[in-house]
């Protein structure tokens, strides 16, 4: 890991990651809700998910790997940003709600124009990503929770964090006087885990930090979901943190898999 701080990258040193798609179209897994943001810095709040399809990672661990992997692929939907937004609307009964997208990995996808066109009637976005692809449009967000992956996840790929830098610098970099608020959220599934999280606090001091106890049931084990397993690594969790005395993190649960377990679109 390398342990240069570089948050406050000049703007123009910011290069895209991903040039702006040709491809006018979204790929979308599924659109869901209102339910609660089950995790996180915005848990409890109503929300309407936009789940986009593809990754490009493979985190063996991953809840949502309908969203990821090819084979489902045929289940994704190509979609206008005018036809996402009116799945949104009708979901919202056309009142304005926080839209978090999700995935997969959201920042693969235009989502700018939905951004805009959600805006433009008072709806606010959030955004779920591992931070491995940087958006300028990232600056129009109204949240960013980066989400970077600690081994426990199992993804073979090492965090990049020198992209990761560049998804704070370009929401930093804000919209008509707007900044998002941003925020980083860790799954913990083990001491390895919660080292690699420490490290992610000292390079990052000044962002709000979340430890989410990590789900191990098998996604497709809906109705044979370990609570209890969950809720013991939490207490392990709770206990690492306090007798380290680390009092400025967050450590919660997925709040919608103990209500729900792994079901899908809730
Ligand atoms: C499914 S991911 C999609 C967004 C993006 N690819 C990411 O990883 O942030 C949404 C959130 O679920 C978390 N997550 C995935 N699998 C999990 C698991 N088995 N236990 C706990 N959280 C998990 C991810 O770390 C991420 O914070
Ligand atoms: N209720 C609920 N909250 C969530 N927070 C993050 C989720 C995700 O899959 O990105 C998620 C999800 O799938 N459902
Ligand atoms: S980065 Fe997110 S969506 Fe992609 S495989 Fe990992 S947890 Fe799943
Ligand atoms: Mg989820």
């Amino acid at each position: 890991m390398s342990n240069t701080v570089s948050e406050s990258l000049a703007s123009t040193q910011i290069e895209p990651d991903l040039q702006p798609s040709k491809q006018k179209k979204l790929s979308i897994s599924e659109t869901f809700g209102p339910t609660i943001q089950g995790e996180g810095a915005l848990i409890g709040k109503p929300t309407v998910f936009v789940r986009t399809g593809g990754c490009d990672y493979r985190c063996q661990r991953c809840d949502t790997l309908y969203a990821v992997l090819p084979e489902h692929r045929s289940e994704w939907q190509q979609m206008t940003t005018q036809e996402v937004f009116a799945q949104v609307r009708e979901l919202a009964h056309n009142r304005p709600i926080l839209v978090t997208l999700s995935g997969g990995n959201p920042a693969m996808q235009p989502l700018e124009e939905l951004i805009d066109l959600g805006h433009a009637e008072g709806y606010t976005f959030a955004i779920e990503t591992q931070g491995s692809i940087a958006q300028p449009w990232f600056a129009k967000l109204d949240y960013l929770t980066l989400s970077p992956k600690a081994p426990g996840m199992q993804n073979p790929q090492p965090t990049n964090w020198e992209r990761l830098d560049r998804c704070i610098a370009y929401a930093r970099q804000g919209h008509e006087g707007k900044q998002p608020g941003i925020c980083l959220k860790i799954v913990i599934f083990d001491e390895e885990d919660y080292q690699y999280a420490k490290h992610v606090a000292e390079r990052y001091p000044n962002i709000p930090l979340y430890l989410q106890a990590g789900n191990h049931t098998p996604p497709h084990l809906a109705n044979e979901i370990d609570i209890n397993g969950i809720l013991s690594r939490m207490d392990w969790l709770i206990q690492r943190v306090v007798e380290d005395q680390w009092y400025e993190v967050t450590i919660l649960p997925q709040l919608h898999t103990l209500l729900w377990g792994n079901k899908r679109g809730v």
